[in-house]
C-alpha cells in the first residue's frame, strides 16, 4: 500500500509547511478571535499559539490601529473580498523587529498584509491576515526617494548659499510671469549685489569672500515672506521674486535689507568686516513683452545703482 498518497499524510505536510513558511498566518473567528499563529508570528512575536488561541486579537494587541484595522476586516467579511494592506499605506501591522542582514538599518519589519476571507458550509465564519515582511523593498524605495530628493536638491540649489539657482528660480520667474498675465497680482522682481566683493576677496582671502556671500544669503532669508523667492543670481548677486508686492512695498525691503546689513556686519577671523550691496527693483506691468524682458529691466535697475556710486536702490519702471 503506498502510504504517499494517504490525505493525512497531505494534511500533515500543509500543516508543516504553514508552520515553517516565511509568511505570517493569522486565523480569526468573527469576534477576532485567534484561531491560528503560525510558526513566522510566533518566532517575531515571541509568544506561542498556545498562548493565544482563542484570545480576542485587539485584547491581547492593543498597539494595533483596532478601528482602522476591524473596518476592513469587516469589509472583508461582508463583502467577501480580499483587502490588501500596502506598508506605504501604514509601514506595519504587528510591530515585529527587523532581523535581516541587508536592511539592518530599518528598526522594525514593513509589512504587506492581505485580508482573505475563509468560508465554511454556513459562510464566512473566519479571516485569515497573510503577514508579507517585505523590509528590504521597502527601504530600497524609501532610499531611492531619499536619493531622489536629495538629487532634486543639488540641481535646484546653489552650495555655497543653499538658496534656489539661477536656473530654478528663472523657471519660477517663467511661470510667475504667466500667472501675471491672468491675475494681474502685483509682483516684483529684485536684484541685491554686493559691493566691491573683489576687494574683500583680496584684502581677506577668498574665504572671507565666500562668508560675505553666505552673510547677505542669510540676511536676505530672514526678511522674505514664505512666498517670495530668492536665489544666487550671479557670483556676488541674488535675485528675489516678490509675489504681492508692488515698488513701494519692494522699496521698503530694500532699505531694511540695507540696514540690517549695516546693523550686523559680518564676523571673520574676529573682526567686523563691513560691506555694502547695491539693489536694483523691476515691477512687473501690463507693458512688459516677456519674463526675459522683465528680468533685462531688473539687471538695468542694478546697473544703474551701481553707476550711481553703490550702496544705492535704483527702481526702473
Ligand atoms: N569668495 C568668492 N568670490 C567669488 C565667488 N564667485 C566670484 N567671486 C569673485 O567675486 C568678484 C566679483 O568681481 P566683480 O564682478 O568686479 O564685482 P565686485 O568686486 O563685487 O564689484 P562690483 O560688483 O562692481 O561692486 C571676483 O573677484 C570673483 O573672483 C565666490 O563664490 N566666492
Amino acid at each position: 500500500m503506498n502510504h504517499d498518497a494517504d490525505p493525512m499524510n497531505e494534511l500533515h505536510w500543509l500543516i508543516d509547511m504553514v508552520q515553517t513558511i516565511e509568511v505570517g498566518l493569522v486565523v480569526l473567528d468573527r469576534q477576532f478571535n485567534i484561531q491560528l499563529w503560525n510558526g513566522f508570528m510566533e518566532n517575531h512575536s515571541g509568544i506561542s499559539p498556545n498562548e493565544l488561541k482563542g484570545n480576542n486579537l485587539f485584547q491581547r494587541f492593543p498597539e494595533l490601529p483596532a478601528d482602522w484595522l476591524k473596518q476592513k476586516m469587516e469589509q472583508v467579511f461582508l463583502l467577501k473580498n480580499n483587502v490588501f494592506i500596502s506598508w506605504e499605506q501604514r509601514p506595519y501591522i504587528f510591530k515585529f523587529n527587523n532581523y535581516r542582514p541587508i536592511t539592518g538599518r530599518a528598526e522594525f519589519m514593513y509589512q504587506n498584509i492581505t485580508l482573505l476571507p475563509l468560508s465554511s458550509l454556513t459562510g464566512t465564519s473566519h479571516i485569515s491576515m497573510i503577514i508579507y515582511d517585505v523590509t528590504d523593498i521597502a527601504i530600497n524605495k524609501l532610499q531611492l526617494t531619499a536619493a531622489n530628493e536629495q538629487l532634486q536638491q543639488l540641481t535646484q540649489r546653489d552650495e555655497l548659499t543653499q538658496l534656489f539657482n539661477r536656473r530654478h528660480w528663472q523657471q519660477l520667474v517663467e511661470q510667475e510671469f504667466a500667472r501675471f498675465s491672468r491675475y494681474q497680482e502685483p509682483t516684483t522682481l529684485m536684484m541685491v549685489d554686493i559691493d566691491y566683493l573683489k576687494q574683500i576677496n583680496d584684502q581677506h582671502g577668498h574665504i572671507a569672500g565666500d562668508r560675505a556671500i553666505q552673510h547677505l544669503a542669510h540676511l536676505v532669508s530672514r526678511n522674505l515672506r514664505n512666498t517670495d523667492v530668492a536665489c544666487r543670481y550671479g557670483a556676488n548677486s541674488f535675485a528675489l521674486l516678490l509675489h504681492h508686492c508692488d515698488t513701494v512695498q519692494a522699496s521698503q525691503l530694500a532699505a531694511r535689507l540695507q540696514f540690517s546689513l549695516q546693523q550686523t556686519p559680518l564676523l571673520f577671523n574676529g573682526s567686523h568686516l563691513s560691506f555694502a550691496i547695491s539693489i536694483g527693483i523691476s515691477t512687473l506691468n501690463d507693458e512688459c513683452s516677456g519674463y526675459d524682458r522683465w528680468l533685462d529691466t531688473a539687471d538695468e535697475a542694478l546697473a544703474n545703482a551701481k553707476m550711481a556710486g553703490r550702496d544705492q536702490i535704483n527702481i526702473v519702471e
